[in-house]
């Protein structure tokens, strides 16, 4: 048995935090914020209740097995593409109806999205049996030569796409995966192709109440655990001495031993401030930084007709607009607009007659006040494109709250306010990622900034590895001196 301290109340801390209290460590978990969650958050204004992180629940089974119980909704219509032409995509979950869809758009792509569909399980199979395994230090025993070439080694994500499909606006489709990871699809791997075969053959899912609802019953869970969880906390250094951990000292001055400490926040935060090492954080830099969030919430008067859950309005050029994001580093003149509006499945989101949109653009982890024009106008500019393909919200807005980059760097501890980290940028971009195991005995990290990566399902699942690592190097009812 070991005592372990656990920095930050992410979806990875929490995870690693229940699996190991139930396998009977003594788990302390400090998180700075005043709630547990971290970007599974929301935002509340006048009745409208908006999800600050993430709007689409995938793999949910990776929950269930946690024990969250809550009854989910599945999305028969994963997403409405509405591309630069003014032509339109239903992504619908079931597998024929989407190649159908996809044959409607384009005739001649619905055999292509088939074969297309086809590669990307392949490749989720793959990646299931290998990457998202375990901590990558050895091959998974599960682990077959042929998912080596699965993963199609050496292309781009772009590349990939180019090769699926004839049609431009299907290859934007398929590059917009990239996103899911913060990154660039001119310089990502195909592998992260493999995500519509998530959300095809598991789902795409709404959780009723609003997605950061399971925050809350993690916590539950944590309670259950007895995980002895202390809120407004933040820990400053990640005491260390003789090659292994010792304690965390918080920002108050306390110091609690510990011989192990699993860090949530984001790797880049461990080797700049909590444990500077500074080689590391030239391997994190050397990544360069994933994509950040500018978040237009807006409490809309009237229903929209027609309008789906997620919505993605795409831009005219997407090289263009990914140049901006990663070359240039400064907002997309001419970006793709995500909208979501959980109000349309879920009534309790927003007051009677009105709707809670949040209008999402990836935008550099970079901190506004560097921007070539301010927040403000950049809302304007949004709100002008949107017009501009099908959405006039003039004469219908109640308020327009933001979220930039800044709230999400001062909030989480986000690195420049990027949401995952260092972004997949070549073809080795997965393994060059820092890894779940620190440079010191009793040392672990967890979390979207690190191995398997991000989003909801992948920082459980690096919760469990760390849980795995942590059992097989404090072995329950043995001495760990
Ligand atoms: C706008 C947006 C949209 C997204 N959309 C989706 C989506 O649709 N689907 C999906 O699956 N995922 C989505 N994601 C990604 C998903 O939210 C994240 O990958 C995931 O929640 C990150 O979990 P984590 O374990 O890395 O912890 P984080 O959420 O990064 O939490 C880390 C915690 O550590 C705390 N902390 C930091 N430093 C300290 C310290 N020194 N002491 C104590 N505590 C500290 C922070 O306060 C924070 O609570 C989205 C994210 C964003 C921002």
């Amino acid at each position: 048995m070991a005592e372990v301290s656990v920095i930050g109340g992410g979806v990875g801390g929490m995870v690693s935090a229940l699996l190991l209290a139930r396998s009977g460590h003594e788990v302390r978990l400090f998180e700075q914020l005043p709630r547990l969650g971290g970007k599974l958050a929301e935002h509340r204004r006048d009745g409208f209740t908006f999800s600050l992180g993430p709007s689409l629940l995938t793999l949910p089974g990776v929950f269930r097995e946690l024990g969250v119980r809550r009854e989910l909704v599945e999305l028969r219509e994963l997403c409405r593409y509405r591309f630069a032409d003014g032509s339109r995509l239903s992504a619908h979950r079931d597998p024929e109806r989407m190649a159908a869809e996809v044959e409607r758009l384009a005739p001649g792509q619905g055999a292509r999205w088939r074969a297309f569909h086809a590669w990307a399980r392949g490749c989720l199979e793959a990646s299931t049996r290998t990457f998202f395994a375990g901590p990558l230090t050895r091959p998974p025993s599960e682990a077959r030569l042929s998912d080596l070439t699965a993963v199609a080694p050496g292309r781009t994500l772009a590349g990939l796409a180019r090769r699926a499909f004839t049609d431009r606006r299907l290859r934007q489709y398929v590059a917009r995966y990239a996103t899911y990871a913060g990154s660039n699809p001119y310089r990502a791997p195909a592998a992260l192709g493999c995500i519509p075969a998530i959300e095809h053959d598991h789902g795409g899912w709404y959780v009723p109440g609003g997605l950061p609802t399971l925050a809350d019953d993690l916590a539950r869970l944590l309670e259950e655990a007895q995980v002895e969880v202390r809120l407004s906390a933040r820990v400053c250094e990640v005491v260390a001495g003789g090659g292994r951990v010792r304690a965390v000292r918080l920002a108050d001055g306390g110091e609690v031993g510990c011989e192990v400490v699993i860090v949530n926040t984001d790797a880049a935060e461990l080797y700049g401030h909590l444990l500077p090492d500074r080689r590391r954080l030239r391997r994190i830099a050397a990544l360069g930084p994933s994509s950040s969030a500018f978040l237009l919430l807006a409490g809309v008067e009237g229903r929209t007709e027609g309008l789906a859950h997620h919505s993605i309005l795409f831009s005219a050029d997407y090289r263009a607009e990914f140049g901006d994001l990663f070359e240039h580093r400064r907002p997309p003149r001419d970006p793709t607009v995500y909208v979501g509006c959980a109000s349309v499945d879920d009534p309790s989101q927003a007051p009677e007659g009105a709707e809670a949109w949040t209008m999402l653009v990836n935008v550099p982890a970079r901190d506004p006040s560097r921007w070539p024009l301010s927040p403000q106008a950049y809302r304007d500019l949004v709100l002008e494109r949107l017009a501009e393909r099908g959405h006039d919200l003039s004469g219908r807005l109640r308020f327009v709250d933001l979220f930039t980059p800044a709230d999400l760097r001062e909030r989480y501890g986000a690195w420049g306010g990027a949401i995952y980290g260092g972004a997949y940028s070549g073809p080795l971009a997965p393994f060059r990622r820092p890894g779940n195991r620190g440079p010191r005995r009793g040392l672990y990290l967890v979390g979207g900034s690190v191995h398997p990566g991000g989003g909801l399902p992948l920082v459980a699942m690096g919760g469990r590895i760390v849980a795995d690592l942590v059992n097989r190097d404090f072995p329950v009812g043995k001495a760990t001196s």
